[in-house]
């Protein structure tokens, strides 16, 4: 959450000649509404069920670059559709992620009354699914950008001759 998958996996796609997608923006365009109004009306198991359909569709239809949901890992269908794939997990230390997010409301799990605290916790339940599917560990602290984008097409060994 907030350590940078959009915005890197926009840059990649740019980099690699190739097609973006992320299954937040799949979600918010099919739902017709923001993700935390998908949280607040219909809760958040309501949104992982549609996360799990935009993550196969989107792995069926799509070859470029797709970004996920922080969250999305948390399906053991989804990890094992991830399976060989060149997957790179991002990572930050929590102080990076008050400095990116500002933890705001607009990512409904953070908007908490102590969001560092709730943030350290869902990164404590996660860290090992994220390193079960990714090839790449790549971590985003003190980087731009484009040193996160140069740091994984590096470690995937991406856009090499
Ligand atoms: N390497 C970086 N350094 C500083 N800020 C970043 C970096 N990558 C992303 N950001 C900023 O952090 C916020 C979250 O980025 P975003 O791409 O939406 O993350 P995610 O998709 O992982 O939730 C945005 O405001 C973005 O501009
Ligand atoms: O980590 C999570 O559970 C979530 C991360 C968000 O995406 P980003 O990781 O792109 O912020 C979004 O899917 C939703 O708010 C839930
Ligand atoms: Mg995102």
């Amino acid at each position: 959450m907030g350590v940078g998958k959009s915005t890197v996996g926009e840059l990649l796609a740019q980099r690699l000649g190739a097609s973006y997608r992320d299954t937040d923006a799949d979600i918010i365009a099919a739902a017709g509404k923001e993700i935390s109004d998908i949280f607040l009306d219909e809760g958040e198991t309501h949104f992982r069920e549609l996360e799990r359909a935009a993550v196969r569709a989107a792995l069926a239809e799509h070859t470029g670059v797709l970004s996920l949901g922080g969250g999305a890992i948390l399906d053991a269908s989804t990890r094992e559709l991830l399976g060989g794939l060149p997957v790179a997990y991002l990572s930050m230390e929590v102080a990076e992620a008050v400095r990116r997010t500002g933890l705001n409301v607009a990512r409904p799990l953070l908007a908490v009354v102590n969001p560092r605290q709730q943030w350290k916790q869902l990164m404590e339940e996660r860290r090992h699914l994220y390193t079960e599917v990714a090839r790449a560990v790549v971590a985003t602290d003190g980087r731009t950008p484009d040193e996160v984008a140069d740091a994984v097409l590096d470690a995937l060994e991406l856009g090499k001759a």
